[in-house]
């Protein structure tokens, strides 16, 4: 029979010899070696041992950001082991090999783990669900629809516009519009708006809360941006050790109040979304005909119920206001913040503007905007310099056969990545990577331009690329037009730097600026006759 004091021993010699053997094996099979890749240099002391490793990277306190350390150190090692299986590539073809169309690697295990919550476009990596799930939904992306969006769109710039002019100081006045604050409540706002034909009305509350009831009835009120980052702080620590997740999560929420407070922020993101959603599915059945991007996950064009559970409906929309939120809040925050810090830029995209706009277009319509050549490059420049998602988006080689990426041979079921902020950087495609200059893509038809597309990645590329491009790209030139065409800003001062915060996306901390409206003699002659 076993007495408590042989029970107390037997525990306490398998929590001192348990880390210990966890350690040994891990030694074991780094030394084993079974893919030759101890030749890589790594990431730090432990890349081959643990993923945690990567985690670690992603989650310590750094002055800077993480994809620009491991971009440093791919400038000396054309590849870099971060994790014992996954390989981050340094040289800007492997974009092309890991993400174009004709790549045979597929989403890695993380984003199964992401999908238990629901399968949503994004995180579902099985080859023909995804097909079948991006079928149900692309039409409603497609270009000939964006124009229906212009109005939502147009609606938000109008309010954003409100809180600037309500900031207004003049030249010389404080820094009283941090612009980072607001460019993210327009841009979850104008997401709900398209996703789910509903008004939120952050711009005008000037937060990012969501109102509704839960299933007890009681009144909750609840931050989207807020807690969607939150969540994100929490789980890129640890979402990489796949098989002790679970007990990362329970670990850390035992052991850190701040881990507690960001785990607690998913379910609480997740309840707001399932209300949103709940209400749409609501309206549906109530007979309303609603035009929005949520429409075919209720019917398609015959009008024939679509097959999507509840759970996966809820996963759509938390994919479309989180993710898809960050990558427009982040490019025009940016693209602001470059223009501002670049007087030549700015007075030459307010050229292009001034021939093409009149003062009477309060928000600049989509049909007069769409086509402007230096808009863009202003717009793609600032997502080169600072892609608003940066980092290592992983994939993995399939079973059976190796796939070469960049000229390396890479065994099957290998973790490989490069992250735009390095494709972005090569300086043999990019001269100056460091420069905002948007004239380089200025550069039509020819083949530097051609080799510039081929390896810019923010919205990825291939059949995993951003289905949400083509809105987020209207989104952001009507947004940055209408602002650099009626108003004047300057920075706290000259050499005042931007901030960032990298987790899964990277997010500019704050953007404070002094904000004024254009002098009304400044607008072209011929417009100002036109009013
Ligand atoms: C500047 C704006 C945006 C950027 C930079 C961006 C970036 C990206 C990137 C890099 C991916 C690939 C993610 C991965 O492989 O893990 C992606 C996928 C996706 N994005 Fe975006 N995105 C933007 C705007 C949007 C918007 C506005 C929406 C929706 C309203 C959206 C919805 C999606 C969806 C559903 C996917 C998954 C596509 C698939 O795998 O089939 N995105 N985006």
């Amino acid at each position: 029979m076993l007495t408590f004091k042989g029970m107390l021993l037997i525990l306490s010699a398998l929590l001192t010899t348990t880390p210990f053997l966890l350690l040994l094996w891990l030694f074991i099979v780094y030394f084993r070696d079974e893919k030759g890749f101890r030749k890589y240099p790594t990431q730090n002391w432990a890349s081959g041992l643990t993923p945690l490793a990567y985690g670690w990277e992603c989650g310590r306190p750094h002055r800077d950001i993480h994809s620009k350390r491991l971009h440093e150190a791919l400038q000396k090692h054309s590849v870099i082991r971060i994790a014992p299986n996954w390989l981050a590539f340094g040289r800007s073809q492997a974009a092309r090999d890991i993400y174009g169309y004709t790549s045979k690697c597929v989403k890695a295990a993380p984003y199964d783990l992401l999908s238990d919550g629901g399968a949503n476009l994004n995180n579902i990596s099985d080859k023909s669900f995804h097909s079948s799930r991006r079928r149900m939904v692309a039409s409603s992306y497609a270009p000939k629809n964006i124009q229906e969006w212009e109005p939502k769109v147009a609606a938000s710039v109008a309010d954003l516009m409100a809180q600037m002019d309500a900031r207004c100081t003049g030249r010389q006045g404080p820094e009283s519009f941090d612009a980072v604050h607001w460019i993210f409540l327009f841009s979850v706002e104008t997401v709900i708006k398209i996703m789910l034909s509903k008004d939120v009305f952050f711009l005008r509350n000037g937060t990012d809360h969501v109102y509704f009831e839960d299933a007890e009835g009681r009144p909750q009120a609840v931050r989207t941006v807020y807690n969607s980052h939150a969540s994100q702080r929490a789980a890129v620590t640890v979402i990489w050790d796949i098989p002790r997740f679970a007990l990362w999560t329970r670990l850390t929420k035992l052991i850190s109040k701040r881990y507690s407070h960001n785990w607690s922020a998913g379910p609480k993101f997740h309840a707001a979304m399932e209300a949103l959603t709940k209400e749409r599915m609501e309206r549906h059945a109530n007979g309303e005909v609603l035009n929005d991007l949520f429409q075919p996950m209720m019917e398609d064009k015959y009008g024939e119920a679509s097959v999507i559970t509840f759970k996966d409906r809820i996963a759509e929309v938390e994919q479309a206001v989180g993710a898809g939120t960050d990558g427009p809040a982040v490019s025009i925050s940016m693209t602001l913040y470059y223009l501002v810090r670049n007087p030549h830029a700015f007075a030459k995209l307010r050229q292009e503007l001034d021939i093409t706009l009149s003062p009477e277009d309060h928000v600049a319509p989509w049909q007069k905007v769409k086509g402007l050549p230096y808009l863009r490059a202003c717009i793609d420049e600032a997502m080169r310099l600072t892609p608003p998602v940066a980092t290592e988006l992983i994939r993995r080689t399939p079973p059976g056969h190796g796939v070469m990426i960049d000229g390396y041979l890479v065994p099957p079921n290998t973790n490989v990545s490069i992250a735009a902020y390095t494709s972005h950087r090569d300086p043999q495609i990019f001269p100056e990577p460091e420069t905002y200059d948007p004239d380089r893509w200025m550069a039509k038809g020819s083949d530097s331009l051609r080799n510039m597309l081929g390896v810019f990645i923010p919205f990825s590329a291939g059949t995993r690329g951003c289905i949400g491009r083509n809105v987020s790209i209207m989104m952001q030139s009507v947004c940055v037009a209408t602002l650099v065409y009626h108003y004047d800003f300057a920075l706290p001062h000259k050499t005042w730097e931007m901030e960032f915060e990298e987790w899964f996306n990277l997010w500019p901390i704050r953007l404070p600026l002094r904000v004024w409206r254009r002098d009304s003699a400044s607008f072209p002659q011929t417009s100002v006759m036109r009013t």
